[in-house]
């Protein structure tokens, strides 16, 4: 599986601490993520992760285009709630798209521990479903 990791400025340490407890389920599968959490997350864990650009400048839209390509089957995404982001279009783009393609979407880690078991249980196989329909 693909899965994208993403966090805003004052939740990346909540995203380190969560990627450092669900390692060992995350190296299983190919990560991707934008640029400051990616580094974050790779010097604290060791995990091997593809970045793309800083929010900011275009990283919520590259893992955007994955999505429509039917290319990402799950994003963690935390975000802060409570703080104006510059490129608020793109995270909105970035979680419409997550609907039009039924990627799941975690903005919290409440959700994003439920999902990470799910996919261990194997209860994420509906994505190979949405990948036939698609082609
Ligand atoms: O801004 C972000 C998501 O909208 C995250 O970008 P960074 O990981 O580069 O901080």
């Amino acid at each position: 599986m693909k899965i994208a990791l993403i966090a805003h400025d004052k939740k990346k340490d909540s995203i380190v601490e969560f990627t450092i407890a669900y390692k060992t389920i995350l190296e299983k599968h190919t990560l991707y993520a934008t640029g400051t959490t990616g580094q974050r997350i790779m010097d604290a864990t060791g995990l091997e992760i593809t970045r793309f650009r800083s929010g900011p400048l275009g990283g919520d839209q590259q893992i955007g285009a994955m999505i429509a390509n039917n290319d990402m089957d799950m994003v963690i995404f935390f975000r802060d709630p409570l703080t104006a982001q510059p490129h608020e279009p793109d995270i909105s783009a970035l979680m419409r798209l997550s609907d039009v393609y039924q990627v799941p979407l975690a903005t919290n880690m409440g959700t994003a521990e439920v999902l990470l078991k799910g996919l261990e249980k194997g209860l994420i196989d509906f994505r190979l479903l949405a990948d036939r329909r698609l082609k």
